[in-house]
C-alpha cells in the first residue's frame, strides 16, 4: 500500500536518504528504527512532501506522489515529532480544520473530536490557543488531529515522547485498533519496548540507508542476543 522505490533525499549539500526502497502492507504497524540522525524524520517528511526527492518514487495505493499530490495527501495523516500548530487557531479549530480537509461527516467529526478530547484529558482546553498549552497538551492536540480521519496511512514520529503514561497507553491502544481496521502505520520511536509490543515488522536505518528489515519477532531475538 505504501511503496518507496529507490528514494534519495538531499538536504543542503548532503545526501541524507540513500536509495531507500520498501513496501508496507495494509493494516501493518511498521517501526522505523535507527540512531539519532539516521534519516527517520527525513523519510517521513519526504512522504509528506515537505522535502523534495532527489530521485525515486513514492505511492500509496498506486497513487503516485508526483502525479496527483492532492489525492496522495488525502491518503495519509502525519504526527510530526514537534507539534506544528497554528498560533491563530484554538485546539477545537485545529480539529475542525482536519475534519474539513479530510471531508469527515459532521456528526462523525463531532463525536470523534469530543471522545478523543475526553480520552486525552484536554476537554477543558478546546478553546485555548497553542501558546496557552503545555508541550504535552500541544502534542495531544496534534495527535487528535491525525486520529480524526480514517486514512489508509498514518505516519507518526516519536508519538510517545512528551505524553503522560495514560495518554501514551491510550494512544497505543488506539493505534493498534486503527491497524486492526486496516490502517497502515509507520512509526519511529526510541522506546524499543513499546515498539516491540506494537509493531509487526521493523526497518532499521543506518546513515540514510536500510541496514536491516524483518519481522518484529526477529528483532526481539536479535536484541536479546545483544546483536543490535
Ligand atoms: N533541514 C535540514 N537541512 C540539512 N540537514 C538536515 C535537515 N534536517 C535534517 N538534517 C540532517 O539529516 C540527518 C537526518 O536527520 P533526521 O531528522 O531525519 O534523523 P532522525 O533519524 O529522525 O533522528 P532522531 O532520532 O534524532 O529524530 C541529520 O544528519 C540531520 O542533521
Amino acid at each position: 500500500m505504501l511503496m518507496l522505490k529507490n528514494v534519495s533525499v538531499k538536504l543542503g549539500m548532503e545526501l541524507i536518504v540513500k536509495d531507500v526502497s520498501f513496501t508496507l502492507p495494509a493494516g501493518n504497524i511498521v517501526g522505523l528504527i535507527g540512531h539519532n540522525g539516521a534519516g527517520k524524520s527525513t523519510i517521513m517528511k519526504t512522504i509528506m512532501g515537505w522535502h523534495d526527492k532527489a530521485q525515486g518514487k513514492i505511492s500509496i495505493n498506486d497513487i503516485d506522489q508526483d502525479r496527483s499530490f492532492i489525492s496522495f495527501k488525502k491518503q495519509l495523516a502525519y504526527i510530526p515529532e514537534e507539534p506544528f500548530l497554528l498560533p491563530e487557531l484554538t485546539s477545537y479549530q485545529h480539529f475542525q480544520l482536519y475534519g474539513q480537509s479530510y471531508q469527515l461527516d459532521e456528526a462523525v467529526f463531532t463525536r470523534r473530536a469530543n471522545q478523543l478530547a475526553e480520552l486525552f484529558e484536554i476537554s477543558d482546553k478546546l478553546n485555548e490557543y497553542p501558546e496557552a498549552l503545555s508541550k504535552g497538551m500541544r502534542q495531544k492536540v496534534q495527535t487528535i488531529c491525525a486520529l480524526l480521519p480514517d486514512v489508509p496511512l498514518l505516519l507518526i514520529d516519536e508519538p510517545f515522547m512528551g505524553l503522560d503514561v495514560h495518554a501514551a497507553h491510550h494512544l497505543q491502544t488506539l493505534l493498534i485498533e486503527k491497524a486492526n481496521n486496516g490502517t497502515t502505520i509507520l512509526l519511529t520511536s526510541h522506546q524499543l519496548e513499546r515498539m516491540e509490543q506494537m509493531a509487526d515488522s521493523y526497518i532499521m536505518l543506518h546513515d540514510g540507508e536500510i541496514a536491516e528489515q524483518g519481522a518484529m519477532g526477529d528483532f526481539r531475538l536479535l536484541s536479546r542476543r545483544g546483536e543490535t
